[in-house]
């Protein structure tokens, strides 16, 4: 059997993209494999399902799955991604759409050529919803390490769990070490997306994220609106940031607590294809 596939990017995240609304798509672990491995199948950080809609209060569902599999809350870039594929594909002409993740509803806009504007929802700031372990909320938090040294964090979710260090440059920023020893620490129980970020000014930012299941990426959309909603909580930066991503820009909108956080930057289509499933 051939399953179709469609190749998307967002500022260089890059999805594999399922359109299960008319034939039923099931996300074994080895074909989740296979699309996501770089070598051996088609390759990508993230695995985007789009699903008939499971409610009447949303147009569609979105499930997503990272590269090693594990399915999770929110993907950022991948949202504005979807959006421009329910059009290309004629799933929906609406201005707005409506989406349901596992654990949010967010409406995605197209803004003009291939840029398109999501609103994320307000960041959920209470440690418990991260699943962050603390004795109680605060806008930063020390994080002590297995090799000693105490580490300042923010810790936001915005429907996936985020803890942003802020750091003097990004280039020498030790990403992957640090990344992955903040993933492991016993506080986060579901592990977390790690940012790195640099304040360049006040409405501009460069960020790194070590993401969860996948190692890092060239962006990630819901780190860019942690990393925003934690430089603001820290009073460093004003309600509008465009943030530098390794492989693009995102502009982040914020006006505070309990407000929604948007999203907009470009999304692309880069191949459609199809592979042997089973093999
Ligand atoms: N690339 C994403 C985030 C994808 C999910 C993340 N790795 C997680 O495990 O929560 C984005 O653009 O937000």
């Amino acid at each position: 059997m051939k399953l179709h596939f469609t190749k998307m990017h967002g500022a260089g995240n890059d999805f594999v993209v399922i359109d299960a609304t008319r034939s039923r798509f099931a996300p074994t672990p080895a074909l989740l494999e296979r699309l996501s491995d770089r070598r051996f199948g088609v390759g990508c950080d993230q695995i985007l399902v789009v699903e008939a809609p499971s409610a009447p209060d949303v147009d569609f569902d979105y499930r997503i799955f990272n590269a090693d599999g594990s399915e999770v809350g929110q993907c950022g870039n991948g949202s504005r991604a979807l959006a421009r594929f329910v059009r290309e594909h004629g799933l929906s002409d609406k201005a707005a759409i409506r989406v349901r993740t596992q654990t949010s509803v967010l409406e995605l806009r197209h803004v003009d050529g291939n840029r398109y504007r999501v609103d994320m929802g307000a960041p959920r700031l209470d440690p418990a919803d991260v699943p962050f372990d603390a004795a109680a909320r605060a806008e930063r938090y020390t994080l002590t390490l297995a090799h000693g040294e105490p580490l300042e964090i923010g810790v936001v979710s915005m429907g996936n769990p985020h803890a942003v260090i802020v750091v003097a440059d990004v280039d020498t920023a030790p990403v992957a070490a640090l990344g992955e020893a903040v993933q492991r620490h016993p506080a986060f129980a579901q592990s977390v997306n790690v940012g790195f970020l640099q304040i360049v000014d006040r409405t501009h930012v460069r960020l790194r994220v070590y993401e969860r299941g996948v190692g890092e990426t060239l962006a990630c959309g819901t780190g860019a609106c942690a990393a925003v909603v934690v430089g603001r909580l820290w009073g460093q930066l004003d309600e509008r940031v465009d943030v530098q991503v390794r492989g693009g820009e995102l502009t982040i909108e914020w006006s505070g607590e309990g407000q929604p956080v948007l999203m907009t930057g470009p999304a692309e289509t880069v191949f459609e294809g199809e592979i042997e499933w089973p093999k």
